[in-house]
C-alpha cells in the first residue's frame, strides 16, 4: 500500500473505503464531527430507504451475519459461544482440518522447527484467552488460563495484542510479565529499543505496570480526539436499539450488536454508516457480532508484531519463531505478515471453517490452552537436556 510517512502517523493516500467511493461520498478531510445535530436519534434509527439499501448492497450486512459462528450450547451462568460438537466433528469440519491441521496433534513437527530458536508468543485475548460470552465487560480468563499464560512469559517473551484498548485488556489479564497492545496494535508497550526508536520519532519513553522501562507507540495518536466524538455520537444515536452497547477503545470504538435482534442489524449498521460517511479519516473493520471504527492508517495487529519483533530484536534472523495465536479477522493481519515473512506460525482459534492466513487450527480456548502448556513443558524439557 502506498504511505505518506509523517514520522508519526502512516496516514494512507487511499484512504477513502469502498462503500465511501461507490457511496460518491467526498473524500475531503473534515475537521471532526459534520453531523446534522437538528437530526434526531430516533430519525437516525428509521433510516431512509435509499439508506437501507445501501447497508445492504455494500456487503455491511452479509458480513455482520457471517460475522461469527451461531451460538449452539448455552452455558449455564454465561451465554458462552461455541459450535456443538456437531459442527466440529463434521465431515466439513474434517476436510477444512486437513487445510489447517490442529496444532495440537501437529506439536511434534512443531517442536521439530522450535528447536534452537528464539520462539516469541502473540495472543490475541478474546476468544483466544477468554470464551466468547455476550457481555463484553464479563469475558474473563480462567485462573488456569492465567496461570497458563504466566508460565508462557516465564519461558518466551510474550505478548498481548487486542482489539481492546491497553488499559482494558490489561485489566483483563493482569500479568505485569507480558507485553501489551491495545487498539488492533495501536497502542504498544514494548522493550526499550534505540532502533525501533530511531525509525518511528513519536515512540516515546514510558514506563510500565512494574514501573519498568518501556517504549509506547500511539502511531494513531492525532485521532483521539476524534475518536472520542465518534464514540459520543455513537452512543447516542444507538441508545435505542436494544441490546447495542459501544465501547471506547482509545483508538478505536466497537459497536457491538451480538445482543441486538437480527431484523435490527440493519439499524444498527445503518447508524455506525451515516456517522462513518461524515469522517473519511476513518474506516470500518468487521469482528464477531462487532463493527468497529478505527483511523484510516498504515497499522493493524501484522504491523504490531513487526514492531515488537524489532522491538526484542528479533527481526532480520533465522533463529527466531514467532507463533501467533488469534480467533479474529483483525488476526488475519498478523497470520498474514508471518506468512509473507516466512516465518513462524498462525493458528487461527476456530470451531467452523473458515479462510485464513494460518498454518494450523485450535478449536477453542481451551485447545489454545494445552498447546500453551505443550509449548511449557517442551522448553522445560529442552533447558534439562
Ligand atoms: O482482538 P480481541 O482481543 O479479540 O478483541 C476483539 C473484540 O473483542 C471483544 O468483543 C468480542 O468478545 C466479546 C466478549 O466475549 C463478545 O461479546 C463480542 O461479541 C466479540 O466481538 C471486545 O468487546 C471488542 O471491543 C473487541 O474489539
Amino acid at each position: 500500500m502506498d504511505v505518506k510517512s509523517n514520522h508519526s502517523s502512516p496516514v494512507l493516500t487511499d484512504p477513502v473505503p469502498i462503500n465511501k467511493s461507490r457511496l460518491g461520498i467526498r473524500s475531503s478531510l473534515f475537521g471532526y464531527s459534520q453531523q446534522d445535530p437538528s437530526v434526531s436519534p430516533s430519525r437516525r434509527i428509521r433510516a431512509p430507504r435509499k439508506s437501507l439499501e445501501d447497508v445492504r448492497t455494500n456487503g455491511w450486512l452479509d458480513a455482520m451475519k457471517a460475522s461469527s459462528p451461531p451460538r449452539k450450547k448455552p452455558i449455564k451462568e454465561y451465554n458462552i459461544e461455541f459450535a456443538s460438537n456437531d459442527s466440529t466433528d463434521s465431515e466439513d469440519y474434517r476436510s477444512w482440518m486437513l487445510d489447517y491441521p490442529s496444532a495440537l496433534d501437529s506439536f511434534e513437527q512443531i517442536s521439530v522447527f522450535a528447536k534452537n530458536k528464539k520462539v516469541a508468543i502473540f495472543l490475541d485475548y478474546d476468544g483466544t484467552l477468554s470464551p466468547i460470552v455476550d457481555d463484553p465487560d464479563s469475558a474473563f480468563m480462567s485462573e488456569a488460563m492465567r496461570a497458563t499464560v504466566k508460565n508462557v512469559a516465564k519461558f518466551f517473551p510474550t505478548a498481548i495484542i487486542s482489539g481492546r484498548s491497553r488499559d482494558k485488556v490489561y485489566e483483563l489479564v493482569r500479568l505485569t510479565e507480558l507485553y501489551y497492545a491495545g487498539s488492533h496494535g495501536m497502542d504498544i508497550i514494548g522493550p526499550v529499543s534505540q532502533t525501533v526508536s530511531n525509525d518511528h520519532p513519536n515512540c516515546i519513553l514510558s514506563t510500565d505496570h512494574r514501573g519498568k522501562d518501556v517504549n509506547l507507540f500511539q502511531p494513531a495518536r492525532e485521532f483521539l480526539p476524534m475518536i472520542d466524538e465518534v464514540f459520543r455520537t455513537l452512543v447516542e444515536n444507538t441508545k435505542e436499539i436494544k441490546g447495542s452497547k459501544v465501547e471506547n477503545h482509545k483508538f478505536c470504538v466497537s459497536v457491538h450488536y451480538r445482543n441486538v435482534e437480527e431484523k435490527n442489524w440493519t439499524i444498527i449498521a445503518q447508524c455506525v454508516h451515516d456517522v462513518l460517511t461524515n469522517y473519511p479519516r476513518l474506516r470500518l473493520t468487521h469482528g464477531r457480532k462487532v463493527l468497529e471504527v478505527r483511523p484510516v492508517i498504515d497499522w493493524n495487529k501484522g504491523k504490531a508484531v513487526e514492531f515488537l519483533l524489532d522491538s526484542l530484536g528479533l527481526t532480520n534472523r533465522n533463529d527466531v519463531l514467532p507463533i501467533y495465536i488469534g480467533d479474529d479477522k483483525t488476526d488475519e493481519d498478523a497470520f498474514k505478515v508471518l506468512r509473507e515473512r516466512n516465518c513462524g506460525y498462525g493458528i487461527l482459534v476456530s470451531s467452523t471453517r473458515k479462510e485464513s492466513n494460518a498454518f494450523y487450527s485450535l478449536r477453542e480456548p481451551t485447545e489454545v490452552m494445552k498447546f500453551l502448556q505443550l509449548l511449557v513443558n517442551w522448553k522445560r524439557q529442552q533447558e534439562s537436556i
